[in-house]
């Protein structure tokens, strides 16, 4: 496995294999990785013949009052984790080599990203879409990668993907969770023992808050349910619980089929997200 820190030194190799008519397998990630991000690389090396993981914690996409300088960073560990996954080549630049100067050029996420988290982290998505362009580029991936638990996360970039004609196709995984149900998060090393301990209410409620819904159809009891199981366990303070139309995040109709039952949580000061996607029929994982 190759580590590589420069844009000109992947080129070279994306030029390459590009020129041998391969497939290119894309896993973004801002590393300190655990099963969750594996997942993603597993598929990705099943999928394609070469496969790049990108590890870049991104500043454009953290708010002034986020924890971008103590976000969690392992490399030495990450480049283990990722050779064992058959990742091929890791992609870890500085932001020096990302974010040369200030240009006056950005991306402005839609719609979709007014809501949700992005209501919560003003500018987050448009950095997560400058980000994403920037190694669609660099990597020209035939496939790229990303987990459904950062659900909002994948249908912006489906949008970006379909509005600006990128040739690539997006790929979006299940969320992979701890034994007891908490979603796998880098952020999750945030959490103190009692908060640990307590973290597993958020998906339990959402399981409750869906189960609710599918038989009573009705959107705000189901929330409720949620919120009241996550005040009553825990000492969760409640960023957002909604239920919204998969992936266009509109509002639920009569006629929605797909449905996001989506919350953020901050246990003491770790903000947690979770979700889960499903239609009448069940769970979905591509949709
Ligand atoms: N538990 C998980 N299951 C599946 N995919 C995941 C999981 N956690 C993260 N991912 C995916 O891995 C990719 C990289 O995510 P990232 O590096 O931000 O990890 P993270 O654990 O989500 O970190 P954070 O603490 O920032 O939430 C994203 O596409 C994300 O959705
Ligand atoms: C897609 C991503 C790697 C862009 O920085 C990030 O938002 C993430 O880890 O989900
Ligand atoms: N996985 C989302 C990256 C972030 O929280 O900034």
């Amino acid at each position: 496995m190759m580590i590589l820190n420069t844009i000109s030194q992947l080129n070279s190799i994306v030029d390459q294999a590009k020129r041998e008519g391969k497939s290119i397998g894309l896993v973004p990630t801002m590393g300190f990785l655990h099963e969750g991000h594996l997942a993603l690389a597993n598929a990705a090396k099943e999928e394609n013949e070469l496969v790049i993981m990108s590890i870049f914690v991104n500043p454009t996409q953290f708010g002034p009052n986020e924890d971008f300088q103590t976000y969690p960073r392992d490399l030495k560990r990450d480049t283990q984790l990722a050779e064992s996954a058959g990742v091929d080549i890791i992609f870890a630049p500085s932001v020096e080599e990302m974010y040369p100067e200030n240009g006056g050029i950005s991306i402005k996420a839609g719609r979709q990203s007014e809501i949700l988290c992005g209501a919560s982290r003003p500018g987050h998505f448009d950095g997560v879409l400058q980000v994403v362009t920037k190694l669609f580029h660099i990597a020209q991936p035939t496939r790229a990668y990303f987990g459904q638990k950062d659900a909002q996360q994948v249908a912006i970039i489906q949008t970006l993907v379909r509005d600006y004609n990128f040739p690539l196709e997006i790929r979006s995984l299940p969320i992979v969770r701890e034994a007891d149900g908490l979603a796998k998060s880098s952020r999750n090393v945030y959490l103190t023992e009692q908060e640990r301990s307590e973290a597993p209410a958020i998906y339990e409620a959402l399981i409750k808050a869906k189960e609710e819904f599918l038989v009573n159809r009705n959107a705000n009891a189901a929330i409720e349910l949620a919120s009241n199981h996550i005040t009553r366990n825990s000492s969760g303070k409640i960023d957002y619980i909604e239920l919204l139309a998969y992936p266009d995040l509109k509002e639920v109709t009569g006629d929605t089929n797909h449905f996001l039952l989506a919350s953020a949580v901050f246990i003491g000061k770790t903000r947690l997200i979770d979700n889960i996607i499903f239609s009448f029929e069940g769970e979905t994982a591509n949709v």
